[in-house]
């Protein structure tokens, strides 16, 4: 792939409205963008969703731009790439640290795709020309709120409505969506607000035909999810437990989960992702793309993996102004009644609003690769 330069960009975007979920409350998103570029120039773009404090996993930005500098760089230095499928086998001997391995491994996919002069989602194997997409809608300060918020997703079309849930803000608040919305695709999601001794409480989620309920407990747990899933016929979905294929087959393999969120950062990339749709697709369970508050080319990285034949549920992945004043991709991403077309342009299909990239970024390096 004749890889010659990698950069890393610090950027920072103020969010339009602030989000909040179990852990707190975000008004700004700090990221990184990574830029490999081959011999002739050509540039893909890879994005981490680390974000700036170890709320979410272990990573950070911080932690990210040292592990990028100090282990994957050396690590792609030590013999050439031929394609990106090689990258999360190169970085194998790295624990974890999934976020920026995946920011690393993307940005090789897009170049290697822009090489072939093909979309991003034909190189991964993707078959969907359009794909459907929900919103998830963060902890609002009432209900009158989340109502209002709900019927402004609801009459731009989306898909599914993702609404973040807590002990205090949950059953109540979803019946009484449930009672304005009767037929809306809903769930909800907990990031880990609860344990097993709320088992009888969660159980009453099943009175309100959501799709699912994602990550109801801790954020690295198989166990109790499955005796979880054992007292509910509402599905579980999980998202933080599942790091790996190996974790994914051991969830389907207890009955922990029903559906599984596939974020492509949490996962260690776009060649890990794929093997867990695939193994998903043998096991007959449905994947969906979840967010991770992204820039439109983390956006763009997962409408391309979202054309793959096992996501069969709306993901997380709204236009680019439901989050962002400016984007940095052009055009930006846009879900026309819950429905967004994929690109048909070499890599990720969106070009790079440079003069944006170059507003919201606060720091950068270059690092040479021969
Ligand atoms: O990008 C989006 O719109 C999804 C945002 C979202 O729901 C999440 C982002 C990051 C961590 C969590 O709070 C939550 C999730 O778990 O999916
Ligand atoms: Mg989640």
């Amino acid at each position: 792939m004749n890889l010659k330069q990698v950069t890393i960009r610090r950027l920072n975007m103020a969010l339009k409205a602030p989000f909040t979920t179990s852990f707190g409350t975000f008004t700004d998103r700090e990221f990184l963008i990574i830029e490999v570029r081959d011999g002739d120039g050509k540039v893909g773009y890879g994005e981490s969703v680390a974000f700036a404090s170890p709320w979410y996993n272990e990573e950070t930005v911080d932690t990210n731009v040292h592990m990028i500098e100090k282990f994957l760089v050396p690590a792609l230095q030590e013999k050439p790439i031929t394609h990106p499928e090689e990258v999360s086998e190169r970085f194998a001997f790295i624990r974890r640290n999934n976020m920026a391995k995946s920011a690393v491994e993307g940005a090789i996919w897009d170049l290697y795709a822009k090489q072939q002069n093909k979309p991003l989602a034909e190189v991964l194997g993707g078959v969907a020309k359009q794909i459907d997409v929900g919103v998830s809608i963060g902890i609002k300060d009432s209900v009158e709120d989340l109502i209002e918020t709900v019927q402004s997703h609801v009459d731009a079309g989306y898909k599914r409505i993702k609404i973040k849930i807590k002990p205090g803000w949950d059953i109540d608040v979803l019946r009484e969506v449930r009672k304005q919305f009767p037929t809306i695709q809903m769930m909800g999601d907990a990031n880990s607000a609860y344990t097993l001794e709320d088992l009888d409480h969660l159980k009453q989620l099943d009175d309100l035909n959501l799709t699912m309920v994602e990550q109801p407990l801790e954020h690295d747990d198989i166990i109790d999810h499955r005796l979880l899933q054992e007292a509910m016929t509402t599905p579980i979905c999980l998202d933080e437990s599942i790091h790996s294929l190996a974790d994914a087959k051991k969830a389907i393999a207890l009955g922990s989960c029903k559906i599984i969120n596939i974020k492509i950062g949490r996962v260690g990339g776009l060649t890990e992702a794929k093997r867990i749709h695939d193994y998903c697709k043998e096991q007959d369970i449905p994947v969906w793309c979840g967010g991770m508050l992204e820039s439109g080319i983390g956006r763009a990285h997962n409408i391309a993996l979202t054309t793959l034949p096992q996501f069969i549920l709306p993901g997380d992945t709204a236009s680019s102004a439901n989050y962002w004043h400016k984007d940095i991709i052009s055009p930006e991403v846009v879900a026309e009644n819950g429905v967004i077309q994929v690109p048909t342009g070499a890599g990720i299909g969106y070009d790079i609003n440079e003069e944006a990239l170059e507003e919201f970024t606060v720091d950068r390096s270059t690092i040479e690769l021969d």
